[in-house]
């Protein structure tokens, strides 16, 4: 699945055209889907459509007219110069005897569902005077809002927030990058030929049919030395014991994550778990000789994390570098020494090794994440809402994950996680972007059952049960396919 921006999409919808696909049949499976959505979201609740001029209008007509057929009461107001597929949207409509009043009459009433089909990706500029207020008190209305396609308004301010988002044929840069303003994500196939949807050149949209094949098989012969071994680089024993607990959690990570064997090289004092780990307590960085695949260096070094970094480099192993361990001049050296490591920075440690602020680096996270691969030759997880992958042209956006990941020392644990899966045999990419989905699989479960409030070691717990479901191909998908 890729990620669209509008006028990709555009193309798409322009290119069916040519090939002879009847525009109209797009329309009106879009307005058939969402109006399945309307039922299964809100009942029999009454309907307020608010229809722009555009096809995004026409989509709304035509979701007007299938909620009517399912007996559910329904007010419109649209606006007037309808052309084209839009304009026999209005005239089917009609024809079913609906009144359809003029936008600027339109008023909200208690009980009833707001359907956003003012603009979708044909907007070319923010909302001004009528639009703009109309969206304000859209939103103000305090009603819920089903928004098509896109909420109307986005990518700019001000713009409708929705309480749930039918997307049409494809997910759109703004249905992830300003995800809070969609709601509840829903993805509606409307017909459009296969090919015009399969463009190698966008970002992907990480998803279960994707990733399901890069889980690493487990033999019948397996042994704990067979399956990926993880050695953990971290902490630091300065001013006290500081984040004593990261390279623990990374540890847990990399086991849950299935490593076989996992060794643990912290400085003396930390303490002596999980207890399935072999344990080197050093008195400085320093890289024991271990057996292992792979490494995860960099949790709660504070101000070592940069000589882990380059002592783990002595092993030339595939590393996750973290936290500490993220300078410019430690990825210079393992791109130097073509070791194959995965950068894991929050926006704040993106800005500090782009040179931008992490305001920047959150506000376009694909460019962010795209830059600091190119610039390091390494594979990023640029760690967000949503977070991306990128390594040289390739780039992944996220789907899973929510606000209560939040929580101090999750990354580490996704940390380990990543490592596991370089240590089972994946290649960075591969790693990075199945550690990163099954990590936020993991905290959506655990969000399901237990909210807010969420333990880094929980999420470590959960990764084998997010595992299974991907294995089994039993993931309810972020947004629902139909
Ligand atoms: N993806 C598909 O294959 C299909 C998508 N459909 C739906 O169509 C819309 C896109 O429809 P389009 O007609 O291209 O555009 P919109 O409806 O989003 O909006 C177009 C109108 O908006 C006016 N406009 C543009 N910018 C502004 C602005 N800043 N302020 C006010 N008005 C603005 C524009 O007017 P102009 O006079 O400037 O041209 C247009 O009138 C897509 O999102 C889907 O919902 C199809 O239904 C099925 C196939
Ligand atoms: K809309």
């Amino acid at each position: 699945m890729r990620l669209f921006t509008p006028e990709a999409m555009r193309e798409a919808d322009r290119k069916a055209v040519e090939r002879g696909y009847p525009s109209l049949l797009l329309m009106e499976w879009a307005g058939m889907k969402a109006a399945r959505v309307y039922l299964e979201l809100f009942g029999k609740a009454p309907a307020l459509v608010l229809a722009g001029k555009g096809n995004n209008g026409g989509d709304g007509l035509v979701l007007a007219r299938h909620l009517l057929l399912e007996g559910v009461g329904v007010r419109v107001y649209a606006a007037g110069g309808q052309t084209g597929d839009a304009l026999l949207a209005l005239q089917a409509l009609l024809a079913h005897g609906v009144e359809v009043g003029p936008l600027e009459e339109a008023s909200f009433r208690e009980g009833e569902v707001v359907v956003d089909a003012l603009f979708g990706t044909g907007l070319k500029g923010p909302l001004t005077d009528f639009y703009a207020e109309l969206v304000e008190r859209v939103n103000r209305a305090g009603l819920p809002v089903l928004a098509l396609d896109l909420p109307s308004g986005l990518p700019f301010s001000p713009h409708v927030r929705a309480t749930a988002t039918v997307a049409f044929a494809a997910l759109k840069t703004p249905h992830l990058l300003q995800r809070e303003a969609c709601g509840k994500l829903y993805l509606a196939e409307i017909g459009l030929p296969k090919p015009l949807l399969e463009r190698e050149d966008l970002p992907e949209v990480a998803s279960p049919e994707a990733l399901r094949p890069l889980l690493p098989k487990r033999p019948l012969t397996a042994h704990k030395g067979s399956v990926g071994r993880v050695g953990v680089l971290g902490g630091y024993k300065g001013e006290g014991l500081r984040y004593a607990g990261a390279p623990l959690l990374a540890a847990l990570g990399a086991y849950r994550m299935g490593a076989g064997l996992v060794h643990l090289v912290a400085p003396e004092g930390t303490p002596l778990e999980p207890l399935e780990a072999v344990f080197h307590p050093v008195p400085s960085p320093t890289l024991p000789p271990l057996k292992a695949e792979a490494l995860a260096v960099g949790m709660g070094g504070g101000p070592w994390g940069r000589a882990w970094a380059l002592k783990a480099l002595e092993a030339r192993l595939p590393t996750v570098l973290d936290a500490d361990a993220l300078h410019p001049e430690v990825a210079e050296a393992y791109r130097k020494a073509g070791v194959p490591a995965v950068l894991t920075p929050h926006a704040g440690e993106a800005g500090r090794l782009l040179g931008a602020s992490p305001e920047e680096v959150a506000k376009d996270p694909l460019t962010a994440a795209r830059a600091l691969a190119e610039r390091t030759g390494l594979a990023v997880v640029l760690k967000g809402n949503p977070t991306v992958v990128a390594e040289g042209e390739r780039l992944s956006v996220n789907p899973t994950g929510n606000p209560a990941l939040a929580t101090g020392g999750t990354g580490d644990v996704l940390s380990g996680a990543i490592a596991a899966l370089l240590a089972a045999g994946l290649r960075p990419f591969d790693a990075a972007r199945l550690g990163v989905y099954l990590h936020g699989l993991a905290g959506d479960l655990l969000a399901e059952e237990k909210g807010v409030g969420l333990l880094a070691r929980e999420v470590a717990e959960a990764l084998p049960r997010a595992r299974r479901l991907l294995q089994e191909g039993r993931v309810s998908p972020a947004f629902f396919p139909r």
